[in-house]
């Protein structure tokens, strides 16, 4: 048997896992969901009923998508997406968690906009968030195109998968124009084998979201 990674087509979060998976040659099967919808699997095997998981070959599920990357590094170091040094390891980490956060944020400001107007609080985030992720950006990676070590890490992957789904859900948004190098570095990351084959598209929902 073989890993399925319960995944949708706009997550930024299972994007990370999608691209995680592709750098470090692990096989797996894709079960594309709509996680609202009452035919999702996620209730089965994670108990916060939210996409990704991982479904091992014994049927264990793996979720949270920091977690899923934590679990990958530890089990699987070959390639290693994590800088050597200690410090520079937790950094990365920190830039997973901003850039995890804009996503968190840019969800709940996606389904606030489906009750009512655009939601100022969960936008002052992602403002926040975008400012952060590009101070890096410019600090570390306008040369070498990676924010650690001249290679890819977990930071890139987060950094990157909030940003291509900010391309698709709000593609009007003036990120590109505010922060030209992040653009820069997120589309030169974009053509790498395992970023162009895991481009966010956004997705229908059937049922209504409650
Ligand atoms: N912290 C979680 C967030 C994952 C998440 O919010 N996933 C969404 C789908 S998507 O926004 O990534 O497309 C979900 O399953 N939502 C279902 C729910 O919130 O019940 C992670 O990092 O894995």
């Amino acid at each position: 048997m073989v890993w399925h990674l319960i995944s949708a087509t706009p997550s930024p979060y299972a994007r990370k896992i999608r691209i995680a998976l592709q750098e470090k040659k692990l096989p797996f099967e894709l079960q594309t969901e709509v996680p609202w919808d009452h035919t999702t699997q996620t209730p089965t095997h994670n108990p916060l009923e939210k996409l990704p998981v991982l479904i091992l070959d014994d049927g264990k599920a793996v979720y949270e998508s920091h977690y899923i990357l934590d679990w990958l590094e530890t089990k699987y170091p070959d390639p290693s997406l994590l800088p050597k040094d200690v410090d520079e390891r937790l950094l990365a980490k920190q830039i997973e968690v901003v850039a995890d956060g804009v996503c968190d944020a840019l969800v709940l400001a996606f389904f606030e906009m489906k009750r009512e107007k655009e939601s100022q609080p969960q936008m002052r985030k992602v403002t926040g968030g975008l400012r952060a992720l590009n101070a890096w950006v410019e600090e570390r990676a306008v040369s070498s195109g990676y924010l650690f070590e001249d290679r890819l890490t977990i930071a890139d992957i987060a950094t990157c998968s909030v940003l291509g789904f900010m391309a698709v859900r709000w593609p009007d948004h003036g990120w590109k124009n505010e922060y030209p190098a992040m653009e820069r570095y997120w589309r030169k990351l974009e053509e790498r084998p395992s970023f162009a084959s895991t481009v966010p598209v956004a997705q229908k929902f059937s049922d209504p979201v409650v």
